[in-house]
């Protein structure tokens, strides 16, 4: 498979070049250019097909010419050591758990596959690089622990100051080595903004930057694995399966209609927003409107320029009535985000992330149309432990992974939300 960027479709590159660039160098983002038709693979996926072996033949179909039969198993092995769960919530909405990872949120699978493949190819090319990462919270703790202590591979992640949970703030602050942290004194928007100036910055093309995030296909791509096991384990169901789909940078949905567009049997997507609703917003009037974003509870959404909106306009040709042949946004409230934890806990003893509630809460609203949703729940509760304690009155319990960071100190460097101070760091860094 190859891929163009999103702002020239001729500007085509392989995947490893892809993954190593991260951002193309016209600021556009890669996709892939071909649309495998995958039914008949899909097909021979069932209840007992592990995520490791669903992933590995996807694996093959799409990146077969640069990453050979043999090695896909090894690669899957060792990038997803973990797996989705499926649970059935009531007769109408399912709930897949994809924060069995090491950092607790469904941005592991991303960032494991990123880190391993990565790792791969840098043993056949003579070269360092390093991961530049703008977060809200979820992303840079994955990243930061997918790549801990790897050879020739450094990390910078850029968070915005006081707007991400403290346990997430712990797991991005506390590993040292090659992970290194900056607290950037503004919003998550400024933080993708001075990442992406970096990737176009000529005085910065001396460090080998690439990406973590999801303007990274080799994050974006395994993403659409998971859709594809839960598809295998939905298969008797009467109806196609809906994904309500918690969204902020929207590489989570798009891997969805990425999985959907090679075949996939699927019904509608949900984008779930909470009060960053720029999409569902364009959805209802056809005008693109980015906007700086709001602070809420569900933080890891809050982006007010989501970076894959550029992947979905070229998926949709830029026409917003394809677009919602298959994308039905809703926007959720703080308050319906507090009152949804709430009611989990009450109605089902199911304890539930912000981020899940917004996903549950726009599932609930829509099962007099739909009789099969999805909803795909992003982070454990226990990241959120603030937010939970308020919500629900009551402390979430912590996962191992969580537990091991909670007393430790925090390292970080605080910067401004300038590009010019950015590159002043990656070059004291890295030159
Ligand atoms: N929600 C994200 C924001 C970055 O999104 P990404 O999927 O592009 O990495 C976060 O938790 O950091």
């Amino acid at each position: 498979m190859k891929f163009a960027s999103t702002r020239d479709k001729n500007h085509i590159v392989s995947f490893q070049d892809a993954l190593f660039q991260g951002l193309s160098p016209d600021g556009g983002l890669y996709y892939p250019i071909e649309t495998p038709d995958l039914k008949s693979s899909f097909s021979l996926f069932d209840q007992n097909s592990s995520f490791q072996d669903i992933a590995s033949s996807l694996i093959v179909s799409l990146l077969g010419d640069e990453i050979p039969e043999s090695d896909s198993q090894i690669l899957a092995k060792r990038a997803f050591p973990f797996s989705p769960e499926l649970k059935k919530l009531n007769d109408k909405i399912n709930i897949l758990e994809l924060y069995h990872g090491p950092s607790s949120a469904f941005k592991d699978f991303g960032a494991s596959f990123l880190a391993t493949s990565m790792e791969y190819f840098l043993n056949d090319r003579d070269q360092k690089a390093v991961i530049l990462t703008a977060t809200s919270g979820d992303t840079g703790s994955a990243v930061a622990k997918a790549f801990y202590d790897k050879k020739n591979i450094d990390v910078v992640i850029l968070y915005p100051s006081g707007r991400v949970s403290p346990l997430q703030e712990k797991q991005m602050t506390t590993l040292g080595k090659n992970i290194h942290a900056l607290e950037v004194d503004g919003s998550f928007d400024d933080c993708q903004r001075m990442v992406k100036d970096s990737f176009t910055d000529k005085e910065l093309s001396g460090i080998n930057l690439s990406s973590a995030n999801s303007i990274n296909l080799g994050r974006l791509i395994p993403q659409s694995f998971y859709y594809v096991w839960a598809v295998s384990r939905l298969k008797n169901a009467s109806e196609v399966p809906v994904f309500c789909v918690p969204s902020g940078n929207f590489g989570n949905l798009t891997a969805g209609l990425y999985a959907k567009s090679w075949g996939l049997e699927t019904g509608k997507f949900i984008a779930a927003t909470n009060r960053n609703d720029v999409v569902p917003s364009y959805l209802a009037s056809a005008i693109y409107t980015p906007r700086a974003s709001v602070q809420t509870y569900s933080n890891a959404m809050d982006v007010g320029a989501p970076s894959n909106f550029e992947r979905m306009q070229t998926l949709y040709n830029n026409d917003v009535s394809l677009m919602k042949k298959d994308i039905i946004g809703c926007m959720v409230s703080d308050e319906d985000t507090l009152a949804t934890m709430k009611y989990m806990d009450e109605e089902y003893g199911y304890a539930v992330c912000p981020h899940t509630a917004v996903g549950i809460k726009a599932a609930m609203d829509r099962t007099s149309k739909e009789s099969n949703i999805t909803v795909l729940s992003t982070a454990h509760p226990g990241k959120f432990m603030e937010v939970y304690e308020k919500a629900v009155g009551k402390k979430p319990q912590l996962p191992a992974s969580l537990l091991a960071v909670k007393d430790l100190d925090k390292v970080s460097r605080l910067i401004s939300n300038s590009s010019k101070e950015l590159k002043k760091t990656l070059l004291s860094l890295f030159s």
